[in-house]
């Protein structure tokens, strides 16, 4: 297997073959794609043609849409899917020894230049039971595929929805961190967590990492370690700061710095809300300032927000505003986020007016701790003046929903269609090899998904066609579409001369997500009660699925 190698940023376009996290081989799929594959070489049905589908059930976080990714790093690792001498000898050994040597020799020569990827663009809008992928290939091939393409999209599409959630509760004008890092599901979860957050509408990360790999935007502020670790102004030895146009230069910038406290503390702005403040902290501000004069943000609450973060901010951001410097803002990260940001706000603002400093009333506002989409609608209901969430745990773990169960379906070999039937009628797949369209309506909303049989003609602007629900006879409309979208591209065209659509860049993938989400019907994206976005078959696939049941399905016998 080629080496995946880190020139610079944007995934696909960073020189980087293979897979993003060198784990994903061929060995990362369960032991029984392998028996399988070995009964399948047996019975010499190993290069019969199959297509599988990879779809999931059910949206979710309660909500009527996801967010599909992950498709990148499919077409990454069957790219360069090759058994090595290494992992041929290994699974020799982890199957039983009766297993006869030329399967060992066949194993050697596969790759995937046989297999066809027809899939959904990355970071479109989904729903239930259409395929994201249709695979199609030799079927002991494209079965090893089944756990790997899960495992890379089920996460993915997860997360990237959960991101799309936080950023829809959030607002468009509000700047989304991502901080999950130290609690995502180990270095892997943490790098997808930053790439698909992104990608589901946050602005920047905290990992470093995933900067580097994807081109993300890196946004930080720092800890209540920092501030903690100074004990007073006096361990500050160099005080100096030359102005921002470096014209002129303040030997003391510490005890400007104090000037501009006792102004504060003196003036209307405080109304007496404080007396002294923490004097480390201020001391933790200054040097962070010194370091920082550009940049200059602070985490105020490790003592005390309002008698003593806030005062101690402004106290150096207007030293630093006497040198031609712009202090960024302040972080809150515990106690009631509303009505300490509304504090803060009320105290910028006077202090704009009180020292004439335009521009402070607006200084930024970064709120974090434990927040997720419950925690943002209350703060939005309640009003706040928070301009940038910083948010961690809730998102990376997707602590509201762990998995997506996205599943791999086989539905046709050698030009058979296959079914497979559950007593849970939402188990029950849907056969065939098959074309999928998104269908406009009159407003330029998407109305309905359809899927078809392959050789069907497909949907027609302007042509009236017949959607019925896939497994209820009684759910039926006919549509006109204003528009029609094909969902499945080829991604991969194997042997076949089909052109092979471009893997875009992230923050291309990203901006489609965005277009994608706003052109919804607002009712299929409201968080309580939303509108099941309707999901269809063609009225011949319809007939074929229902036909394919009764012949698959055992006659009972009463007695
Ligand atoms: N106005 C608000 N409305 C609803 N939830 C809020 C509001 N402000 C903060 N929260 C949430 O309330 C929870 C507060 O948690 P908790 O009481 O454990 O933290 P804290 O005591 O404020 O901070 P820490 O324990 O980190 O010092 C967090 O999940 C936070 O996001
Ligand atoms: O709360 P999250 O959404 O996961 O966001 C990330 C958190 O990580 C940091 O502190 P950490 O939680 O490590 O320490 P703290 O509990 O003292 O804030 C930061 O201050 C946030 O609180
Ligand atoms: O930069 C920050 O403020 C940050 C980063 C990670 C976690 N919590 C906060
Ligand atoms: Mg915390």
């Amino acid at each position: 297997m080629e080496k995946a190698t880190e020139n610079g940023p944007n995934g696909a376009h960073s020189g980087r073959v293979g897979p993003t996290n060198p784990m994903v081989t061929p060995l990362l799929t369960d032991q029984y794609q392998f028996t399988m594959f070995y009964a399948y070489w047996k019975a010499g049905k190993h290069n019969e043609r199959a297509v599988f589908d990879l779809y999931f059930r059910r949206n979710p976080f309660g909500g009527e849409y996801t967010i599909f990714a992950g498709l990148e790093e499919c077409i990454r690792f069957i790219s360069t899917f090759k058994f090595t001498e290494e992992e041929i000898a290994f699974v020799r050994e982890s199957l039983p020894p009766s297993c006869e040597d030329g399967f060992f020799d066949y194993l050697r020569e596969i790759d995937c230049s046989d297999v066809e990827v027809y899939a959904v663009s990355e970071g479109s809008v989904v729903f239930p039971k259409v395929p994201l992928l249709r695979v199609e290939g030799p079927v002991a091939v494209v079965q090893l595929l089944e756990t790997p393409f899960l495992n890379l999209i089920n996460y993915a599409s997860l997360v990237a929805t959960n991101a799309a959630r936080h950023r829809f509760v959030a607002g468009k004008s509000k700047i989304l961190l991502e901080f999950g890092l130290r609690r995502a599901q180990g270095p892997d979860g943490g790098i997808g967590a930053s790439k698909y957050c992104y990608l589901g509408g946050f602005d920047a990360t905290s990992n470093v990492a995933a900067g580097k790999l994807f081109g993300i935007p890196l946004r930080g502020t720092h800890s209540h370690a920092f501030v903690s670790s100074f004990m007073s102004p006096d361990e500050i030895i160099d005080k100096s700061l030359h102005s921002s146009d470096g014209s002129s230069i303040c030997e003391d910038f510490v005890s400007l710095v104090q000037k501009w406290l006792s102004k504060i503390q003196w003036s209307g702005s405080s109304h007496g809300s404080f007396g002294e403040t923490n004097q480390s902290e201020l001391a933790a501000f200054t040097s962070y300032a010194l370091a920082f004069p550009n940049n200059f943000l602070a985490l105020v609450d490790t003592y005390d927000v309002i008698r003593s973060g806030i005062p101690n901010f402004c106290a150096v951001a207007l030293a630093l505003s006497d040198l031609g410097y712009k202090a960024t803002g302040i972080r809150l990260d515990s106690g009631d986020l509303a009505y300490l940001s509304c504090e803060a706000r009320k105290f910028f603002v006077a202090i704009e007016n009180d020292f004439g400093v335009p521009g402070f009333g607006k200084t930024a506002i970064t709120a974090s701790n434990d927040l997720n989409e419950e925690t943002l609608d209350a703060l939005n209901k309640q009003g706040h003046e928070v301009d940038a969430f910083g948010i961690g745990t809730h998102l990376v773990t997707c602590f509201a929903q762990p998995a997506l169960g996205c599943v791999f379906k086989l539905v046709e070999i050698n030009d058979q269609p296959r079914i497979k039937l559950s007593e849970d009628v939402s188990k029950v797949s849907i056969p065939c090899k098959k074309r999928c369209f998104r269908l406009y309506g009159k407003e330029g909303y998407p109305l309905v998904d359809i899927m078809t049989g392959e050789n069907e003609p497909s949907p027609q602007v302007g042509e009236r066609i017949l959607c019925r629900h896939p497994f209820n006879e009684s759910k039926r409309a006919y549509v006109v579409p204003q528009r029609v979208e094909e969902l499945l591209k080829c991604y991969w065209p194997g042997t076949s001369d089909k052109a092979k659509e471009d893997l875009p860049p992230l923050k291309d993938i990203r901006k489609r997500c965005m277009e994608q989400l706003e052109q919804m019907r607002p009712d299929h994206m409201r968080r309580l009660n939303p509108t099941p976005y309707k999901v269809s078959v063609s009225a011949k696939l319809y007939d074929f699925i229902h036909f394919l049941w009764l012949n698959e399905a055992p006659v009972g016998e009463l007695q």
